[in-house]
Formats: C-alpha cells, structure tokens, sequence
C-alpha cells in the first residue's frame, strides 16, 4: 500500500507552541513498522510556524507575513531535525521535500515531483513533506496541508490518506458550538453539503479547520483514493487503521475515479482564464459528456493560450467544468457563437472542431459563483 499520513499543528504542538516530542515519537515509531510491513508511506508534516513560535517563545501567531515566513524557516528545521532523529532510532532514512504551488500547477515540476517520490519510496525512504511557507508569496500558496497531502496522495496514487488531528473525526456539525454533535463514521459519497457542516480550525495554531480536510476529500474522491480523518493522540493509530480497524471518519473514493490528467486539470493546473457558455452547451457537456464547441460559448474572458486551463461557467454564471483550451483567448474571441463549420472562414484556418475536447474537460459541480 502506499499511505500518505498527514499530522497537524494542533496535534504535533502543545498550546504554549512547544513540540510535543512525546506524539511525534510515536508517530515515527508507528511508521517505522508500517516501513517494515513493506507499506511505501509519506509523511505531510505542519508545524514549521508552530514549532517557530515555540523556539521564540511567542505565544500568539504573527500577522504579517515576513514574521510567519521567518517562523516557518526556524521551525522547519527543528521539525526535521526531531523527525531525523526519531527514524534514526529505528534505522529509516528521511528525505525532506518542500513544495509549492507550482510543483502542482506546472505540469512538468507535477511529473518531476512524482518520479522523485516514487524513487524515494522504491528506496525504502520516508519523504517528509511541507509547503515551502518561507518562500511561498501569500496569494500563490496552497495554505494549508490538508489539500497539499491530498493533492500529493492523488500525484503518487496512494491507496490511504491519514489526516491526524486533534479531534476525533467528521461531526455533523461544529462539535465546539453544537454539544450534540454527533461523529460521521462513513462518507460513502462525496457532496459539497459537507462544507456547510465544517467550521474553521480549533486552535489558533491550526490553520483551515474541517474545511480544509473536506477540500481534501473531495479530492480524494475524485482521484479513488480512501480517506480518513482520525485523532493523532489515539494510541497506536496508524496500525489499527491500516489493521482495518475502523476509526475516526472514513471518506470511501468514487467507484471510477477521474484519470490522472484530468484531475490534474480539476484541481492543480493554474487558470489562464474564463468561458462563460449558454444553457444548451452546458447540458451538453455535463449530462452527454459532449466537447464544447464554439457555437455555445457566450462571453470568454482573461488573456490564454492553446493548451492553457480555463475555468466554464454555465448561463447562471456558476463554475461546471475546467478544461485545457484549444484555441487562444483571441481566437475564441473571434468564432464564440459561431457553427463549427465556420471556423476556418473566420479565422483562415482551423485545429480542432472543439474549443475544449471532452478529453479535457473535467465536469465538477463546485457550485461556486463567478467572482466569489
Ligand atoms: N464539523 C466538524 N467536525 C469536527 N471538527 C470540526 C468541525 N468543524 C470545525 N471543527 C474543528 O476543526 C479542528 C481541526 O482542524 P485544525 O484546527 O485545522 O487542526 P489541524 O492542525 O490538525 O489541521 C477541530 O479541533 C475542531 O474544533
Ligand atoms: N505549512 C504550515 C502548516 C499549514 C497547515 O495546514 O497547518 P495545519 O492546519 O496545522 O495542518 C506549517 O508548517 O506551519
């Protein structure tokens, strides 16, 4: 199996910022026999800023980002040295890999990035991964490691993602607000009516809360990999997990997972720009799987390429799908509206009938209005 284990602030940090060495011992210990039982796993570690904190003994995190930044750079090496330490002991390697939005949304830094993990696995090495929070510009980072490790579990198609946390699972709704609320043991399908039921993180060193991890599964769904959330200070955890004890809150993954590319297209390439397309189109691509054509395209926005990703907003202006463009924002300009036999009449020449071929157009409802 290849498992990606995720373990949080609130649950490698006590509240005064200091390392809790004593979870993280254990967590190395329990991965060091999953490394034994021949399971390939990789760990995604926050903290970084935590454990900064904790060596400058600041008890509020910083707002600006300069100081988060330098707290990041601090306490990542800490992180490591500890992590290093404790696989040490029980004879495992580590190898530290810090990423950024770009290694995802740059198709050939994603292929890079899963040919390096797949030969440290084959090498019996544990990848401990972060994002690069020291370099990483405020509007370009991914934010928080709930969607990095799963964004990461979908790149090297692992079987298990593990989010440990401070609390026990998925509730139905904000247990700190609601005393009645009552633990989700099985996710058999993914829906956005998740989000509603997630607020935001339980300690000031955490950072997204239950949403970020219902983001994570929803990524999870779509690329078949299983996700679970479960509480890190549960003992021994990860065994009786992988045992096939069940525990915690269990997100199963689609019966047909979207490919590979095209969950690169859905979730990581870097939007270029904008098609906004009519009622018509719409059904067409989402209800008959139909490539979208010039024909039903309305309005085109933002300055792309051929080959860039776009986002489709249907007639109410809401995202439906993301696909990779076959034309440029100028040429879509030009035939927007227009019978596919006319386009090499406008234009003096034609590549495709297709704006976007229905292999490249991923069809997900996020719901979400333009502009939002
Ligand atoms: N519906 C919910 N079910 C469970 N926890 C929730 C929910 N909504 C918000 N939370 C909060 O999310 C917190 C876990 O997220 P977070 O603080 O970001 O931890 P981590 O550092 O592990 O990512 C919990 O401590 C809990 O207070
Ligand atoms: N990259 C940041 C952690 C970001 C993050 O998602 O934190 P958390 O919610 O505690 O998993 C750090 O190392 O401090």
């Amino acid at each position: 199996m290849r498992i990606v284990v995720k373990v949080g602030t609130s649950t490698l940090t006590y509240e005064n910022g200091k390392l809790n060495l004593e979870i993280m011992e254990k967590l190395v210990r329990q991965i060091a026999n999953l490394l034994n039982r021949g399971e390939n796993v990789i760990l995604v570690t926050s903290g970084a800023i935590g454990a900064g904190m904790g060596k400058l003994n600041l008890k509020e995190k910083p707002k600006t980002i300069p100081e988060k930044q330098s707290l990041a750079a601090i306490g990542q090496g800490l992180l490591i040295e500890i992590y290093e330490k404790f696989f040490n002991e029980y004879g495992k390697i580590t190898a530290q890999v810090l990423l950024t939005k770009e290694d995802f949304s740059d198709r050939k830094r994603y292929l890079n990035v899963s040919y390096t993990l797949s030969n440290l696995l084959r090498w019996g090495v544990v990848p401990i991964i972060n994002e690069n929070d020291t370099v990483t510009a405020e509007e370009i980072k991914i934010g928080d490691n709930d969607t990095l490790a799963a964004l990461l579990a979908s790149l090297v198609e692992a079987d298990l993602l593990i989010i440990l946390t401070d609390i026990d699972g998925l509730y139905d709704k904000d247990p700190r607000i609601y005393k009645d609320a009552k633990i989700i043991e099985v996710v058999e399908e993914f829906s956005e009516e998740l989000f509603k039921i997630a607020g935001s993180a339980g300690t000031k060193r955490g950072t997204g809360g239950m949403y970020t991890k219902i983001q994570a599964a929803k990524i999870c769904w779509n690329s078949g990999v299983k996700m679970i959330i479960a509480n890190g200070k549960i003992d021994n955890v990860l065994n009786r997990i992988t045992n096939g004890e069940k525990i915690g809150t269990t997100f199963l993954p689609m019966k047909k997972p979207i490919s590979s590319k095209k969950v690169w297209i859905a979730f990581n390439a870097k939007v270029s720009g904008r098609l906004f397309i009519d009622e018509g189109a719409a059904k067409a691509i989402v209800k008959h799987g139909k490539s979208l054509l010039p024909s039903g395209v309305v309005k085109t926005e933002g300055d792309y390429d051929v080959g860039d990703c776009v986002v489709v907003f249907d007639h109410q202006e809401k995202e439906i799908a993301r696909g990779l463009i076959n034309y440029s924002s100028e040429e879509v300009e030009k035939i927007k509206g227009c019978k596919t036999h006319s386009i090499e009449k406008i234009l003096g020449y034609k590549y495709y009938d297709e704006v976007i071929h229905r292999d490249n157009l991923v069809i997900l409802a996020r719901g979400e209005k333009y502009g939002s």
